[in-house]
C-alpha cells in the first residue's frame, strides 16, 4: 500500500490530457437475450482524466458496462456520452478506434513484433510506417521498454508483466480519448503487479487519460483510482466516491462488509500526514528516528517507524523537521463518526 495516493493527492492528479474525454453513462440497461438481467440501471458520471475503478462482487456486471461504453455489447436502453456525443450514434469501428482496451491476457498476436502489436491501431488508421514506427516507440519507451530490444521480440519472449505493458502501449498508440481495462493487472504475480501499478500511476500523471478500470481487487481499487464505483448484483450502484471517503464512510451495510474488517489498515493508506497530528519536536533527541513527509500517507508513516522499532517519526517538509508523529497518535486516530445511509 505503499503507493496509495491519499484523498488530495487523488483529486488532484495533474491536468487532464486535451484528448481526454468525460463520459456519462444514463440510466443504461443491459438484458441479455436469455432474461438476465446483468445491468438494471446505472447513471455515472465520469470527469474528463478521472481515472474511475468498478468494484463489485463476481457477475454484478462489470465488465458488461465496460463493454457498453465501446459497444462491444449494446445497451438494451439508456444513454451513454462521450464528450456530450451519444456513443450509440456513431459508427461501433470507428469508436473503438477512440478507445483504448486493456484485457487480462492482453490478446497481443502473437506472430508480430512488439512493434507492429504496438501499432495495430495507427495502421488502421492508415499513418505512414515512419510516423507509425516513431510513435510505437515512443509508447515503448513510455511504459519502460527498451524500443531497442524489445521492438523486434515476439510476445512469447517477454514476461507476462512486459507483455501487460505492451498491452498498454498499444492501447495508447493511437491517442485515445478513453482508455478501458479489463483486469489489466491481474495475470501477473503480485509483486510484479504493486510495480505495474506504480508505473500506470506515474503514466497517469503523464498522459492524464479518462480511465475506467474494472478490479477485484481493493488494494488495488484503493491506489489507483481517483473514485472507485462500487457496485452489486444487477450493476446496482452501491457507493461513488472518492477511496478515502469510501472507507471512512461506507454508504450502505453491503459497502461497509464489502471493504471489510481491515478498511483501518486501508483507510491509513489514503489519510495523509498533517500538521494537527504532530507533537513538537523540542527538547526529544530526533535525529536518530525515521523520517516522513508531510503529506505521505499515515501508512507509510507506521510501517518506517515499525521497520525502525521507533515509537515516533520526524515529520519534514521542505527538509525542516516540522513536528514527531507518534505511534500511538496513528492507532488511536480518530475518524470523522461513520454515517451509515443505508
Ligand atoms: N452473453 C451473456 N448472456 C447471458 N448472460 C450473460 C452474458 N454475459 C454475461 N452474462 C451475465 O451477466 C452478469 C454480469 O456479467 P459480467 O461479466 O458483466 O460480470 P462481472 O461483474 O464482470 O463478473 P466477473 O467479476 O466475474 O468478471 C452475470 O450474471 C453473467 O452471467
Amino acid at each position: 500500500m505503499d503507493v496509495t495516493p491519499d484523498a488530495g493527492a487523488a483529486a488532484d492528479r495533474g491536468t487532464p490530457s486535451p484528448a481526454a474525454a468525460p463520459i456519462t453513462l444514463e440510466r443504461i440497461r443491459k438484458q441479455y437475450p436469455d432474461g438476465t438481467v446483468a445491468v438494471t440501471e446505472l447513471s455515472l458520471p465520469i470527469r474528463a482524466g478521472e481515472l474511475v475503478v468498478l468494484i463489485g462482487p463476481s457477475g454484478c456486471g462489470k465488465s458488461t458496462v465496460l463493454r457498453m461504453i465501446n459497444r462491444l455489447i449494446e445497451p438494451t436502453s439508456g444513454r451513454i456520452l462521450l464528450d456530450d456525443e451519444d456513443v450509440t450514434a456513431v459508427d461501433p469501428v470507428q469508436l473503438r478506434r477512440r478507445m483504448g482496451y486493456v484485457i487480462q491476457n492482453v490478446g497481443l498476436f502473437p506472430h508480430q513484433t512488439i512493434r507492429t502489436n504496438v501499432g495495430t491501431v495507427p495502421r488502421l488508421l492508415g499513418w505512414s510506417s515512419a510516423r507509425i514506427r516513431s510513435r510505437a516507440d515512443e509508447l515503448l519507451e513510455l511504459v519502460g521498454l527498451d524500443p531497442g530490444t524489445f521492438g523486434r521480440r515476439y510476445p512469447h519472449e517477454l514476461s507476462g508483466g512486459q507483455r501487460q505493458r505492451v498491452g498498454v502501449a498499444r492501447a495508447l498508440a493511437a491517442d485515445p480519448v478513453v482508455l478501458l481495462m479489463d483486469e489489466p493487472f491481474s495475470a501477473v504475480d503480485p509483486i510484479a503487479r504493486t510495480r505495474l501499478q506504480e508505473e500506470f500511476l506515474r503514466l497517469q500523471a503523464e498522459v492524464r487519460k479518462t480511465i475506467v478500470l474494472v478490479t477485484h481487487d481493493l488494494d488495488e481499487a484503493v491506489r489507483l483510482g481517483d473514485r472507485i464505483a462500487v457496485l452489486s448484483q444487477g450493476g446496482k450502484l452501491e457507493q461513488y466516491d472518492t477511496p478515502a471517503k469510501l472507507l471512512g464512510e461506507p454508504a450502505s451495510k453491503f459497502v461497509r462488509e464489502f471493504v471489510g474488517a481491515d478498511r483501518g489498515i486501508r483507510r491509513l493508506a489514503v489519510t495523509p500526514v498533517s500538521r494537527e497530528l504532530l507533537d513538537p519536536v523540542e527538547g526529544v533527541d530526533a535525529e536518530k528516528l525515521p523520517t516522513v513527509t508531510v503529506g505521505s500517507s499515515l501508512y507509510d508513516a507506521l510501517a518506517a517507524m515499525l521497520v525502525t522499532n521507533a515509537d515516533h517519526a520526524r515529520v519534514l517538509h521542505d527538509g525542516q523537521s516540522v513536528g514527531l508523529l507518534s505511534r500511538h497518535r496513528v492507532l488511536s486516530i480518530d475518524y470523522p463518526a461513520e454515517t451509515d445511509r443505508a
